[in-house]
């Protein structure tokens, strides 16, 4: 299928009396995006393939637990049968109290319509931090809400005034050292946790979380937080933290994929979540009063050598945007990157020839295992980098994003009404042969430059950070955590894992499901 954009409504009757003429399938987009019903070759909403609704229910029940045809844990599975048995659009409609789902599987609508993003994209994320935002603590948060949860004009002003910062690699190769610190630090806890087997212990995914929380700490709030301290007592701050951000964080799943009671009524499950991110909200306000009580310190010039929040103090007279962007990253920079961490290291764990490749380029790299990390040699480490966008690719921790239809728009032939939510299942478009060569095969080098092969990609076939002018703020920070820690870990130990294979779920992100004990042996050279 093609397109024909055109500029003007009068245009209309001209292109599609050119169009039947040539018998062409081509589809035709407006240029304001409006949709006329009566084009022909357009096919209504309403005639989009998907699982049935039933009375009251709706397709909720599809959610619900016992009753339920697919449970949480099983939403990547889901977008995968939906593409099964529907093809590469399919509608999940009758949701109670949410809008239609629709996925779209075919990588170059899903361009088209992120091109087609405008300068405010929406996208429809976490309801319940929308309410604890809005409503609960609207307070706080008033006209400076942030960017996870908000959308349209609140959103660009909060994103335009954080988004040079947070990406400009100056600020992001400052943390380097920082953050090879941390790891250093969680590296001698790892050998500390490790049984007679050098295993590590069942729950290693929580101690993965809070090296996660650790760096973190370091990023938006400029401070050492203590997560990693093994001797933490119930009533400390980083075990409360700890706890919060398991709570607040985890149960989203629960809150956003299941019933949403808590719409209606304050339940158990939601009632925990305002309390832990209440307590957020004070630890943040805590630490960036503490960095701007440093800054006042300081004599700042033009060429001064500022952390990530001291610049956006510096430049912002209202304290409260660095109290929300650091919560805003916490919100969303712990999970993604322990799961993304659990599932690259399960990966080197279980395919030793590929660990082989990433180590023999470190110890080339850094003959000495304690060589300091330097940006030079972070960006010549080309395998760990592609290693990193292959597991990405194959087991994409975010399984897909979406974009609240701003407009009513033409996907594949169908007339798609404002307001529907569109879902790009990263993890099944990542996998389908048609836009990724050798797709059900684990090659990191497809993504290397001066690889033998040629592989091709289709650009938006394997998207884990979004993509646009809403794609992941803390991108720049995610691959640097993740390299960093595997530069440090690959050089020095070999990953083994000797137990049963671990299945991918999903609890919030998408990660090998199970007790993640690996195996940690010391290299000698
Ligand atoms: C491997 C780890 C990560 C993955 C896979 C990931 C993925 C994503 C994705 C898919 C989005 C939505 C983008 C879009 O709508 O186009 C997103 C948004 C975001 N991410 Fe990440 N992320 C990761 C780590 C992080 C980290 C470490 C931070 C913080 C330091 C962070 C901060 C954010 C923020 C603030 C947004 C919201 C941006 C906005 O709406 O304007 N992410 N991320």
């Amino acid at each position: 299928m093609s397109y024909v954009v055109i500029r003007s409504r009068q245009d209309v009757p001209r292109i599609m009396y050119f169009l039947r003429r040539h018998r062409s399938q081509a589809a035709v987009i407006l240029d304001d995006l409006s949709v006329p019903q009566e084009l022909p070759h357009i096919k209504p909403y309403n005639a989009i393939p998907g699982p049935k609704p039933i009375p009251i229910l709706g397709n909720t029940w599809r959610l619900l637990p016992i009753i339920g045809q697919y449970d949480v844990s099983d939403v990547a599975r889901l977008s995968d049968i939906i593409y099964r048995d529907y093809g590469k659009i399919a509608r999940l409609s009758g949701l109670i109290g949410r809008p239609d789902l629709l996925f779209v599987y075919d990588a170059d609508e899903i361009e088209k319509i992120y091109r087609q993003e405008g300068p405010t994209p929406f996208r429809p994320s976490m309801p319940c931090l929308v309410k604890y935002k809005s409503e609960i603590r609207k307070d706080f948060f008033g006209k400076l809400p942030g960017v996870v949860g908000v959308h349209g004009e609140p959103w660009r002003e909060f994103r335009t005034k954080v988004q040079k910062p947070i990406l400009q690699l100056k600020t992001v190769r400052k943390y380097i050292r920082p953050i090879e610190t941390v790891t250093g630090d969680f590296i001698r806890r790892m050998e500390e946790m490790m049984d007679e087997n050098k295993d590590m212990p069942s729950d290693f995914d929580n101690e993965i979380h809070k090296w996660a929380l650790e760096c973190i700490g370091v990023v938006s709030l400029d401070a050492r937080l203590g997560c990693l301290d093994p001797n933490l007592s119930l009533n400390s701050e980083p075990q409360r933290i700890i706890n919060a951000a398991k709570y607040a964080l985890r149960n989203i799943a629960i809150l956003e994929l299941k019933f949403p009671f808590w719409r209606y009524f304050p339940t158990t499950i939601w009632k925990n979540y305002v309390k832990n991110m209440d307590y957020f909200v004070k630890i943040c306000t805590k630490y960036v009063d503490e960095a701007m009580e440093r800054l006042q310190k300081k004599k700042i010039t033009p060429d001064s050598d500022l952390s990530l929040i001291e610049r956006i103090l510096a430049n912002e007279p209202n304290k409260k945007t660095a109290y929300v962007l650091a919560l805003d990253l916490i919100l969303v920079g712990i999970d993604t990157i322990s799961m993304a961490v659990c599932s690259i290291l399960y990966q080197l764990a279980t395919r030793p020839e590929q660990q082989r490749k990433m180590y023999e380029e470190l110890r080339q790299l850094m003959p000495d295992p304690n060589t300091p990390l330097t940006t030079k040699l972070l960006d010549e480490m080309v395998f760990v980098k592609a290693f990193v966008k292959e597991v990405l690719r194959m087991y994409s921790t975010v399984i897909g994003n979406g974009r609240t239809l701003q407009h009513d728009t033409i996907i594949r032939g169908y007339h798609v009404p404002k307001g529907v939510q569109v879902v790009f299942p990263t993890l099944v478009t990542g996998q389908m042969e048609e836009y990724v060569s050798k797709s059900n095969e684990f090659l990191p080098e497809r993504w290397m430059k001066n690889s033998d092969e040629n592989y091709s990609i289709h650009p938006f076939a394997s998207l884990p950070y979004g993509h646009g002018a809403r794609m992941c703020l803390g991108r720049r920070f995610a691959d640097l955590e993740i390299q960093i820690l595997l530069a440090k870990l690959i050089r020095s130990y070999n990953i083994e894992y000797h137990h049963q294979p671990l299945e991918y779920k999903v609890t919030f992100m998408y990660a090998p499901h199970g007790e993640m004990k690996l195996r940690m042996m010391k290299r000698l050279d």
